[in-house]
């Protein structure tokens, strides 16, 4: 091979690896190189540490885990002996730190080529905001070397690095012609216009052109959308792969004969968007599936009400499973409507899936005997409310230990913020589909879900799959007589504008006031937000899709006498 190639042929391949699974992971390593070798590939750019599934968290602390990556990567780079592409993963990976000689763990970009190891690149920038901890399991390692690459110079970098001048400006002024870059980037609303955001100025300042490879999937409560794209060196997006699906394309790229060092890619697929709510509700989708698929469940179960949330989740769960592995139970009492019991019937019926019906009443006339003594004659409160909603958690458990369906929990991010919600209740479950959606937003997509017939790669009904009223009439716990949500919260679309910003804007309770919010209803917002830490604490993880996330992302005391 002559060491100068004028066209190279640079494979993205954004694929779904799972953490921990080093074997699978190398295996879909492998299939997407056979693939890309198919369409004449030179190079295939996987995601960041696609070996291990990012993000790995502590067990990079584990020497088991590093030995088997080291030898799973030694294995593939055997087989690059092959001649056909080369690869670039992303590995945990032991490096000596320059500086100190010390041995220390890297988050490594590696090129395996030519049967070996040719150069390990660790990643500089290492994130440690949001629901990132990286300084906590990895080094950084020094500024990355260019990488000489069939006649080529590859500046490559790993995602943080992306995200901010140094990196890019010191591969320049190497020599890079290209710059790659490797990346585990969670989805929140809006992320691809930040991504693109952070990608433009490293062209422009360097003026040469960027491959980015994102990953696809869920991971616990990060979802990741793949969305992977080319910038040229004028800055023009020029490529961009479709979002929520794993994709291997070939992207070429030839040499400007006039000008040896300037690369341009010529045949990128340039995949439209999808818009906000499609968005949102294909995160929630594919958030849900994998951690049902990845974590080995059968399917789901849920308790169905009739109401807009457990509807909303009952459609995300057949989109993303199948009506076949969703099971779903109307558990009524003496409170609920005979409205709520045909809604729950419709949404059962348009969703295909099996609906068994199970009375609380039995259970509540048990707790009655058994707690009427003790209770003497104080009057029914809330703790008899509660104990409705918890023995529906109860037999829904039961359920899901007999069959093996995990739960799903329904409550969305409105409730979860202000503690609207029965521990041991209404909250339990394995996850949580509507946890980071505000209530206004799930009106939204339950509005978007029923008017687009079937959207590609969903599993469930092409058509509506919940009857229009379920969405259009008022929210209620009923838990007693006539109750609506409105007789303890703000009405929902005001409660969200003050939460996002209280929660997405971190604005003081001032701020809010000074916006034009009544007074006593951000004062008592911020309060039932503070002293409902702990309920979110005991909550099931849930698909991240804002930018502040309860979880690991917005993380508050639970102990906290700091009122603002
Ligand atoms: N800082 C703290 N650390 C640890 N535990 C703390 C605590 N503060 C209170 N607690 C404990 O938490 C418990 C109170 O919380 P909890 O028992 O959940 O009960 P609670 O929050 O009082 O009531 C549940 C609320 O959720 C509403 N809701 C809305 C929608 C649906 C449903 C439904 O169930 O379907 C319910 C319902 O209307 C009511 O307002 C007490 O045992 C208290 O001791
Ligand atoms: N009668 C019921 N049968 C089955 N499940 C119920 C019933 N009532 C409540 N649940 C479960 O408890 C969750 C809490 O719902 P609740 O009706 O109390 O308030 P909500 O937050 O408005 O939810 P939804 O909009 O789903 O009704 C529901 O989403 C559902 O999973
Ligand atoms: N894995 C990373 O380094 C991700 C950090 C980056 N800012 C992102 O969200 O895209």
């Amino acid at each position: 091979m002559s060491d100068r190639q004028d066209r190279l042929v640079i494979a993205m391949a954004q694929v779904n690896p799972t953490v921990g699974d080093i074997a699978g992971n190398a295996e879909r390593v492998r299939a997407a190189r056979a693939e890309a070798a198919r369409d004449g590939a030179d190079l295939v750019v996987f995601p960041e540490l696609v070996l291990s599934g990012y993000p790995p968290e502590d067990l990079v602390f584990r020497s088991a885990f590093l030995d088997t990556i080291q030898a799973a990567t030694l294995t593939l780079a055997g087989e690059t002996a092959d001649g056909g592409p080369a690869l670039l993963i992303g590995a945990p990976w032991r490096f000596t730190d320059p500086d100190d000689g010390r041995r220390k763990l890297g988050n490594a970009a590696l090129l395996l080529d030519g049967g070996e190891v040719r150069a390990v690149i660790l990643k500089f920038l290492l994130p440690n905001y949001g629901v990132f901890d990286e300084v906590r399991v990895f080094s950084r390692g020094p500024l990355p070397d260019v990488v000489a690459f069939r006649g080529a110079s590859l500046g490559i970098m790993v995602c943080e690095d992306m995200w901010g001048p140094q990196v890019a400006g010191h591969l320049a002024r190497e020599g890079a012609e290209i710059l790659l870059v490797l990346n585990g980037s969670p989805f929140e609303v809006d992320k691809h216009g930040q991504r693109l955001e952070n990608a433009r100025p490293r062209v422009s300042e360097t003026g040469l052109p960027l491959v980015y490879v994102n990953q696809l999937g869920g991971q616990d409560e990060l979802v990741f959308d793949g969305e992977s794209f080319v910038v040229d060196a004028a800055g023009a997006l020029v490529g961009r792969l479709p979002s929520w699906g794993e994709a291997v394309v070939c992207t070429t790229w030839t040499r400007d004969p006039g000008d040896p060092a300037r690369w341009t890619c010529a045949d990128a697929p340039l995949v439209p968007p999808y818009n906000q709510d499609e968005a949102v509700y294909r995160a929630l989708v594919t958030g849900l599936g994998d951690y049902v698929n990845k974590n080995g469940f059968p399917g789901v179960i849920l308790g169905l009400s009739g109401g807009i949330d457990s509807a909303l989740s009952a459609a995300v769960a057949v989109d993303a499973l199948g009506p076949e592995r969703v099971w779903c139970v109307m558990m009524p009492s003496p409170y609920t409507s005979a409205e709520s019991l045909e809604d729950a019937e419709g949404v059962a019926q348009m969703l295909g899936i099996r609906y068994e019906t199970v009375s609380i009443g039995p259970a509540i006339g048990a707790f009655g005997q058994m707690l009427g003594g003790l209770f003497e004659d104080r009057p029914a409160d809330i703790t008899e409310e509660n104990i409705q909603s918890r023995a529906r958690g109860v037999t829904l458990m039961a359920l899901s230990n007999k069959f093996g369906p995990m739960v799903l929990s329904t409550g969305n991010k409105s409730e979860m913020s202000v503690g609207y919600a029965t521990l041991y209740g209404d909250m339990c479950g394995g996850f949580s589909v509507l946890k980071d959606v505000y209530k206004t937003t799930v009106n939204r997509l339950c509005l978007w879900r029923n008017a687009h017939g079937l959207p590609s790669g969903m599993r469930g009904p092409d058509g509506p799959v919940m009857p229009a009223r379920v969405i259009s009439k008022p929210p209620t716990a009923e838990l007693r007589p006539d109750q609506k949500d409105e007789d303890s919260l703000p009405p929902y679309p005001v409660l969200d504008r003050i939460l996002n910003g209280l929660i997405e804007g971190e604005q003081g309770v001032s701020d809010l006031i000074a916006a034009g919010h009544d007074t006593e209803t951000v004062h008592r917002v911020w309060h039932l937000l503070n002293v409902a830490e702990y309920k979110r604490r005991q909550a099931p993880p849930g698909v991240k899709i804002t930018l502040r996330a309860f979880g690991r992302d917005r993380r508050y005391p639970i102990t906290n006498r700091f009122v603002g």
